[in-house]
């Protein structure tokens, strides 16, 4: 870990061509206020005091010229967000006063801060605990209102706080069983079957918790749906009814679309990424050749698939084809809710129509009607998909917060830990025997929450921050 005396800086805001109107630079540490103090100058009687802003202009020391008019906020320790002394400079947006502000900092005597850093000097200085640190990446990252709803529950403590209870329970058992080690005779006999008892309930609480991974893990990082199928079927027009927008090309000529064309949804507070592709066939066209190998290669990666028909030509023998070079029944067996056939242009159909009226030659498999081209239907594509991962553990309500992978990994050592310890008591094993899963058990939960954490661990984690946070 790099020196953590040192005063570190970044550019705190977003770094990107675009212009923004406002862009801050931070500092934190110790020569934080020094360093701000040789850079800014604040005119008339403006007190240098804690959580004030003042207002003047950012200068080179060495020239004494301006290099931006801007604001700065005093925040002293212990008072601030790392909890050291941190200066911010609200200078304007876009990429030259915020970079050259940080290159005085730099000349001032601060260090470029790592990826989270800020963010880790928090955690380290007490402030925050491994799971709210781990809660603001995911706020930043947030593809959906509910994922951000999720990312500011964990910030608030509501992962931190029961977790840390659960392992303060382990601890007394702990200390209680391990006192009947060092002196056995001059305290009374455990009660094996009230420390089982104990346990148990610390169990129903870890189950509540891993029961959350799954959707949290949907919500935090979507779902990937490619559209696949032969060409001129309205994958394409598909795309741009359900994104509402017309980002894919749309043609009456089969093979329109060549190259991938994405879109970022939201369905159920589920960030989707949908994928349209070129339609497969067999061509000599070289370009389409490429085209239709891509739509291979996304329907690969894909998690659901959506296999597109056109309902007023009912199954085809060229839509069996793709569904055999694809694979599709042996991927249904693998995983059973990875492929949802779309019959489009239902507009062309009766209108009394409904799926059952469109046979289709393959195992039973979860189908929706509706129409790209005049925009109906879509709510019974987006159902779907929500009924596939229904099964999956996500469900509407109670999305008030969720474990992430390193937390559900961690958990289920805590519960195999518990676990063992039960069979310990019911087996009426020694009670060193006892003690070293309960051990287990506290250790994996102090690395969960922070309080007994390695710095590899610390390193893994706050490597996958942006810089500045
Ligand atoms: N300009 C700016 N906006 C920001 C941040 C920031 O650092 N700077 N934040 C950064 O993520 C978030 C806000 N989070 C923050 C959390 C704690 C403290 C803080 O100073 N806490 C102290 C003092 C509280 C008090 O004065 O009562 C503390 O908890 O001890 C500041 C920001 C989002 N917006
Ligand atoms: N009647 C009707 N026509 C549709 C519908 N959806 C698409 N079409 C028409 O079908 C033709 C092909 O549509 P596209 O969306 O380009 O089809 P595609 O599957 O993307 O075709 P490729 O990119 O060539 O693989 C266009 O003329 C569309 O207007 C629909 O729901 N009803
Ligand atoms: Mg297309």
């Amino acid at each position: 870990m790099r020196h953590l005396h040192d005063t570190i800086a970044a550019i705190a805001t977003a770094i990107v061509p675009q212009q923004g109107s406002i862009g801050i630079v931070r500092l934190s540490g110790a020569k934080a206020v020094a360093i701000a103090q040789s850079l800014f100058a604040a005119p008339g009687k403006q007190p240098w005091e804690s959580h004030r802003i003042l207002y003047g202009y950012v200068r080179d020391p060495q020239t004494g010229e301006r290099v931006d008019e801007a604001l700065l906020l005093l925040m002293l320790a212990p008072r601030s967000y790392t909890r050291e002394d941190v200066v911010e400079f609200h200078c304007h947006g876009g990429l030259i006063p915020v970079q050259r502000v940080l290159q005085l900092c730099v000349a001032a005597g601060a260090r470029l801060a790592d990826p989270g850093e800020f963010t880790l000097r928090a955690f380290l200085n007490g402030r925050l605990d491994l799971t709210q640190a781990e809660s603001v990446a995911e706020l930043v990252a947030a593809q959906s209102t509910t994922a951000a709803q999720i990312a500011l529950a964990g910030l608030t403590g509501k992962l931190a706080r029961p977790l840390k209870q659960i392992r303060q329970t382990c601890l007394s058992l702990l200390a209680e069983i391990e006192a009947r080690l060092d002196f056995t005779d001059e305290l009374p006999p455990l009660d094996p079957a009230a420390i089982a008892e104990e346990i148990r309930q610390l169990q129903h609480q870890v189950e509540a918790f891993l029961a959350t991974a799954e959707r949290g893990a949907l919500i935090r990082t979507g779902l990937k749906v490619a559209i696949v199928g032969r060409p001129n079927v309205g994958k394409s027009s598909l795309l741009n009814a359900w994104s509402r927008s017309d980002r894919a090309i749309v043609t009456d000529l089969p093979g329109t679309t060549r190259d991938i064309v994405e879109s970022q949804l939201v369905v159920g507070g589920i960030p989707i990424q949908v994928l349209d592709t070129a339609g497969i066939r067999e061509t000599d066209n070289l370009v389409e050749q490429i085209g239709v190998q891509r739509s291979r290669q996304a329907a690969a990666s894909a998690d659901l698939i959506l296999l597109v028909i056109d309902a007023s030509q009912g199954w085809t023998a060229a839509d069996q084809d793709i569904y055999d070079q694809l694979d599709l029944q042996q991927r249904r067996q693998q995983a059973p809710h990875s492929v949802l056939v779309v019959l489009n242009k239902a507009d062309l159909l009766n209108k009394t129509a409904d799926v059952r009226d469109i046979p289709l030659p393959i195992a039973p498999i979860p189908t929706v009607l509706l129409s790209a081209l005049s925009q109906r239907g879509i709510e019974h594509l987006e159902n779907a998909i929500l009924n596939l991962v229904q099964g999956q553990g996500v469900t509407a309500a109670n999305l008030d917060f969720a474990i992430n992978q390193r937390q559900a990994a961690l958990l289920e050592q805590v519960h195999q830990s518990l676990n063992h310890v039960l069979a310990a008591i019911d087996a009426q094993l020694p009670l060193d025997f006892w003690t070293i899963d309960l051990h287990a058990a506290a250790r994996a939960l102090g690395t969960l929450t922070g309080e007994e954490v390695t710095e590899s661990v610390l390193e893994q984690i706050f490597s996958r921050f942006c810089i500045g946070k």
